[in-house]
């Protein structure tokens, strides 16, 4: 039965991309009861941000499926047929697979769009407030509440709000992480930072298409139409950020992109206000209470939960699946005060989500590992993966389905890294590769001949290694968050990834006993 403090069903913490659809979503689904929901925002203000502004074509169709494909419209957006990856002048070109597109915008347009949704949404009430504390029964220690600072028109009001759940989607730097997680918290680890300008009426190798270009001793730099004149760059920084970024980018960035670009990157870096943000990694870990080490009556959603490095621009497609398979979840339960029925959801949900999220998350990582490649034998990876998107048909249609999130698979993921693995040693083998000779010394162009095939050897085993060193633990995060007594978790864990890992295990193993 309804406690007379609480007035809501649902609290939600942010008015982001995860809140904002999630409450959109609960209000649309038909129940017994519509449920009265408060969407708390601390700035209503259209915000002004350099993440979320490409979503893939997993995350059209996750929209289209809440029902919210209408907010990518009137806000100037791009269409984004695919990829295309640079190194200097050669360039691959990496279509979508036919049929699906995905759409690239000012982030704050879309995130209005998003708002106003949820603000038309029955039963929604979307509050101007920052959230400051979670407030907890004092007999259970469950969180029955929040209280948050309400923004007014001249001054500031203290208030506290009830409701059976209460769900935190308050973003990267999230506030309550550790309050909700308890004992279990898992810290962001942040592997890098995107360096964020805007770029005039810029000319791409491939128009409405995202460049990725790979640079010598320096990140990827990425780049997307975000409007009819504008382009995002993001220029991916190791820490320390260097302080004179400016010169880091035209002395040491500029010189290695395709020079259809020099001109507007060196306009656009000249007058620049840099805005930087973290690329995080946070893995996912099981919710659902006491038993799990978390608090009742909350969980975390999207970026507050779970993180991947931004380089394949696939948080929002998470963010917005995550939210398809929580909304259909929550379907199920009429009362959200029985917390063993939430508590099972929120099981069922943390698997239901891993094809999609695991496979985003695994890519992102070790595309980025490759990309940003600072070591010879992930070098060595980094051309053979440019070798093997040049190869197309199924070697560039696998991985940018993968990208694209049509298709939902760290199985499939699995076969192209190891395959671009393999391919690597092959080309390292057999291709003619520039070798510096020094200060004031061309590089030459040396073909492998069998007087270097020992030293070839050896190093074709470290590439392998560092394969299994990049991939393995990526996939070791995504599986490993799981209770001892959890036996469901234990058999979907068997079935959905040690079956298909262990089947091409055997395979990768036996491709190469052939090859060698
Ligand atoms: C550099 C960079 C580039 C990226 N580019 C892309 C991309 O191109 N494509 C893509 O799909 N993903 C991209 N991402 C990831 C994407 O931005 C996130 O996955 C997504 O925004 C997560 O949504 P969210 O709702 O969890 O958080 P957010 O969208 O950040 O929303 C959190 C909301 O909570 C509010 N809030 C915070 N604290 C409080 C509080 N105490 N009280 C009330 N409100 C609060 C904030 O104001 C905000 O509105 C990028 C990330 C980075 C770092």
């Amino acid at each position: 039965m309804a406690d007379l403090k609480t007035p809501y069903d649902v609290i939600i913490v942010g008015a982001g991309v995860a809140g904002c659809s999630l409450a959109h979503a609960l209000a649309s689904t038909p129940r017994r009861e519509p449920l009265r929901i408060a969407l708390l925002e601390r700035s209503l203000e259209e915000p002004d941000r350099i993440v979320g502004e490409l979503l893939q074509p997993g995350g059209v169709m996750a929209l289209q499926q809440l029902g919210l494909e209408e907010t990518l419209e009137e806000i100037d957006s791009i269409p984004v047929h695919g990829y295309c990856v640079t190194r200097k002048e050669n360039i691959v070109h990496i279509p979508y697979p036919a049929g699906h597109k995905g759409r690239s915008f000012h982030h704050g347009k879309f995130i209005m769009n998003l708002r106003n949704a949820a603000k038309k949404a029955k039963g929604v009430d979307v509050i101007e407030a920052t959230v400051n504390d979670l407030i907890e029964s004092e007999s259970s220690q469950q969180i029955i509440g929040v209280a948050a600072t309400k923004k007014n028109a001249k001054d500031s009001e203290n208030i506290s709000l009830y409701a059976h759940l209460v769900i935190i989607a308050d973003g990267c730097f999230s506030n309550f992480r550790t309050k909700v997680m308890g004992p279990r918290v898992c810290n962001p680890v942040t592997k890098s930072y995107f360096v964020g300008v805007i770029l005039d009426d810029a000319t791409l190798p491939y128009r409405y298409h995202g460049t990725v270009c790979l640079t010598e001793s320096a990140g990827p730099v990425l780049l997307y139409q975000i409007g009819s004149h504008d382009t995002r760059m993001l220029v991916d920084v190791k820490a320390p950020v260097p302080s004179d970024l400016k010169g880091h980018i035209l002395k040491k960035i500029v010189p290695q992109l395709p020079s259809v670009l020099h001109t507007s990157v060196t306009d656009a870096v000249q007058g620049s206000n840099f805005r930087k943000m973290p690329n995080s990694f946070l893995p996912s870990v099981m919710q659902g209470g006491n038993e799990f080490g978390t608090k009742e009556g909350v969980f975390l959603v999207g970026d507050a939960w779970n993180m991947r490095h931004p380089l394949t621009g696939g948080g929002m497609t998470v963010a917005f699946n995550d939210i398809v398979i929580l909304r259909d979840m929550l379907a199920q339960i009429q009362d959200f005060s029985h917390w063993d029925e939430v508590r099972e959801g929120l099981r069922r949900w943390h698997w239901d989500r891993k094809p999609l999220a695991s496979t985003v998350n695994i890519l992102s990582f070790a595309l980025y590992d490759l990309f940003g490649a600072d070591d010879d034998n992930l070098e060595v990876l980094r051309t053979g993966c440019f070798k093997y998107f040049e190869l197309g048909g199924e070697c560039i249609n696998g991985p940018v389905s993968l990208l694209a999130a049509t298709i939902q698979s760290p199985a499939t993921l699995f076969y192209h890294f190891f395959a671009v693995a393999f391919y690597s040693i092959w080309v390292m083998f057999t291709h003619a590769r520039l070798i510096e000779r020094g200060p004031g010394l061309k590089p030459q162009l040396i073909t492998p001949s069998f007087t270097d095939y020992p030293f070839l050897l050896i190093k074709a085993i470290l590439v392998i290694w560092t394969a299994v060193v990049v991939f393995l633990p990526l996939l070791w995060t995504e599986i490993r968050w799981w209770s001892p007594n959890d036996k469901n978790a234990r058999t979907t864990i068997l079935f959905r990834y040690g079956m298909p890992v262990a089947a091409l295990a055997t395979v990768a193993f036996g491709a190469f006993k052939l090859t060698f």
